[in-house]
């Protein structure tokens, strides 16, 4: 497609939103703005836009349409001053912002205006943030929930769809309360349980300093999320907090209902409780096609010898396998290392494993 898309928050969705359009339609300008200069001029480096923003209001005003993808408060205020501006009448506005029902009710200042707006979610991302993350395949296969605004056509919507095409994503319409029902579900309580695991864990390492080297594969796999970025999340829980609470009140009632098992003492009802979970946990698709990592890093056991990276990536390099990150964690005190090595895509990945389990002793693991 031809036209203007202007993007504003040039982070880890406005990149990946970015680079997926320009991928899918080359002929667009995609102008993007951001508080911070810096992340605007990396933005245009890296291709996720061809123009940097000179002036918010004419470029808002030339705009095709606009893609807000700040954090959920920020997004209100801008839809404030979006609403002053003369923009074109058959613009399109969307948001990408995890929380739906407050983003749809402040978005009347544009619709009582017949400004056209289709609140977006894409339901994939990571705990990284910034721009130097950005994906133009984040959103393959992943859901890419709609909610759109009262005054939006059927036309406009499928406007929308094929502007996105390129993020390659499932479209899916639902209502904002349902959305925030079911992410505040999936997605935002889990976030809540992470940091809560991570703050007990901190409590005991007062006493018992040897926990945070001793918290291995599954302790990271069930906290990674906790180590997002917190004003992102500050956001999103104030956005959703009436159906936290709720679901946090659910959470005490479980906790009570193993606090009880564990009371009765029976190797059968443990057995049960998690044979249950498993059960339903390997139904759940995100198990299946439609929900990729976010990013496909694979993690080798490494000796702490110097020369060991430049092993590794040779033998990659022999492989012809491209790497686009590479970086020792410092998350062990002893003499291993942890060496990640971060993929383009999940087969890169596959064959970066195969490569190094069949040329080296070096164990290889995923999260
Ligand atoms: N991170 C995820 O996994 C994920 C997934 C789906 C949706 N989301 C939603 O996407 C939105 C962006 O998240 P992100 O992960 O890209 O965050 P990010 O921190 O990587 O990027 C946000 C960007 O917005 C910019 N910004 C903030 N206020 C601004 C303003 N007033 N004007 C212009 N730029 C402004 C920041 O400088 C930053 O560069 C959030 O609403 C979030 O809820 C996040
Ligand atoms: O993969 C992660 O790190 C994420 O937290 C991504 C995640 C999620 O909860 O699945 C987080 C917030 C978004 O609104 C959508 C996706």
């Amino acid at each position: 497609m031809n036209g203007h898309v202007f993007i504003i928050g040039l982070g880890l969705i406005g990149g990946s939103i970015g680079l997926s359009i320009l991928k899918e339609h080359p002929q667009a300008t995609v102008t993007g703005y951001d508080l911070k200069t810096d992340e605007m001029k990396l933005a245009k480096v890296l291709k996720a836009i061809n123009r940097t923003s000179n002036s918010f209001r004419e470029d808002a005003e030339q705009a095709d349409l606009i893609i807000i993808c700040t954090p959920v408060n920020e997004t209100e205020n801008l839809m404030k001053s979006l609403a002053s501006f003369n923009l074109k009448p058959d613009v399109i506005i969307t948001d990408v912002g995890s929380t739906k029902k407050n983003i749809m009710t402040a978005s009347t200042v544009l619709t009582e205006k017949g400004i056209t707006f289709i609140g977006g979610h894409p339901m994939a991302g990571s705990h990284k943030s910034g721009v130097s993350a950005a994906k133009a395949f984040l959103f393959e296969n992943a859901f890419y929930l709609l909610t759109p605004g009262e005054t939006a056509s059927i036309g406009s919507v499928n406007q929308l769809k094929t502007w996105l095409n390129g993020s390659k994503a499932k479209f899916l319409e639902v209502k904002p309360e349902e959305h925030d029902h079911i992410t505040g579900m999936v997605s935002h309580f889990p976030h809540i349980i992470a940091s809560s695991l991570v703050h007990q864990v901190k409590q005991n390492y007062k006493r018992q300093p040897l926990v945070s080297s001793l918290a291995a594969g599954g302790f990271r796999d069930i906290s990674r999320i906790a180590s997002s970025n917190p004003s992102m999340w500050r956001d999103i829980t104030l956005h959703n907090i009436d159906t936290l609470k709720d679901l946090l009140k659910e959470w005490q009632q479980e906790m009570n209902r193993v606090i009880n098992m564990l009371d009765g003492n029976s190797g059968e009802d443990i057995y049960q409780y998690f044979s249950e979970a498993k059960q339903f946990r390997d139904s759940m698709p995100i198990l299946q096609k439609g929900a990729i990592p976010s990013f496909y890093d694979l993690f080798v056991d490494v000796p702490d010898y110097p020369g060991v990276i430049s092993e590794i990536t040779g033998l990659l390099a022999k492989e012809e396998i491209s790497i686009v990150n590479l970086r020792i964690m410092e998350t062990r005190e002893d003499i291993y290392g942890v060496l990640s090595i971060s993929f383009q895509t999940e087969e890169d990945r596959k064959r970066g494993a195969d490569c190094i389990t069949s040329l080296t002793d070096y164990d290889v693991f995923t999260v």
